[in-house]
């Protein structure tokens, strides 16, 4: 099993190596996240070089994973991706290897989100459309708004409390999440 995390990586430096489509989806996803990103390859796709990224135009050298803490290998060289991957997992970065993830250390879930709420799924193999088919089944499954801002007030209200009120609090609180997804809870529990 893969350890199961959401990595704060707001301004680290990503080196993304090949700028073609594969290329173009995982910026997105860097980007997104807050990351810096700097894409190296001899062919850079047009819908690459509209994004918030800084482009080296020429192929990969070992000394491009300088600064950086995490890596991307999606060039279509197979061979050139293998050793993006060596080179990174040498110097302790994180790296993914678009044509075979096994061999790197990071993999990509499909992912939906909704406010600051995150789901996201891995198959722990190949399976992209399996990991899309049941993120889409989730997201159908998730009410339109949820009341995080309100949850969060009762939850810090709760953690300031003392003893049973802070219990019962929690409690409520944890019963109106539950049915709020229509998830069975003891009724008493539940606010009026
Ligand atoms: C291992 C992994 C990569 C990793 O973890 O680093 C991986 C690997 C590969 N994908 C391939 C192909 C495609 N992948 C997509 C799309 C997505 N792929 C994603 C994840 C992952 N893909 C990881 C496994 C996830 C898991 O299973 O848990 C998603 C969920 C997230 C994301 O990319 O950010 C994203 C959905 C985006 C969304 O939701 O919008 C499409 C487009 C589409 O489907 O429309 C195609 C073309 C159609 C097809 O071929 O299926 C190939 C074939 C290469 C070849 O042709 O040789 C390989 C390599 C191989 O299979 O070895
Ligand atoms: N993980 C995934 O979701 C998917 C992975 N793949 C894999 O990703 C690979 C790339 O796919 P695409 O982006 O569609 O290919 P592409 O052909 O659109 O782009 C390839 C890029 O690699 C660059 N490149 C080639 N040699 C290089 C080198 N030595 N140094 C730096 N850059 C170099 C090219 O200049 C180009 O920018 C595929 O070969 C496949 O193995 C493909 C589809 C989906």
């Amino acid at each position: 099993m893969l350890l199961a995390a959401f990595l704060n990586f707001q301004d680290a430096q990503a080196v993304v190596v090949g700028g073609g489509a594969v290329a173009e989806r995982r910026i997105g996803t860097l980007l997104h996240a807050g990351l810096r990103v700097t894409v190296i390859a001899p062919a850079i796709s047009p819908a690459v070089r509209v994004q918030d990224v800084t482009v080296i135009e020429r192929a990969y050298l070992e000394t491009d994973l300088e600064g950086a803490r995490l890596v991307l290998a999606c060039t279509d060289d197979p061979a050139t991706n293998d050793r993006i991957t060596v080179d990174a997992l040498n110097r302790g970065l994180l790296v993914g290897h678009a044509g075979n993830a096994a061999r790197g250390n990071l993999r990509f879930p499909a992912v939906i989100e909704r406010g600051s709420v995150q789901v996201a799924v891995n198959t722990g193999r190949e399976l992209p459309m399996l990991a899309q088919a049941l993120t889409e089944r989730l997201e159908s499954a998730l009410p339109d708004s949820l009341p995080l801002d309100a949850w969060m007030d009762r939850r810090s209200a709760a953690l300031g409390l003392s003893g049973t009120e802070r219990e019962t609090a929690l409690n409520r609180l944890r019963a109106d999440i539950r049915h709020h997804f229509l998830l069975e809870t003891d009724v008493q529990e539940r606010s009026a």
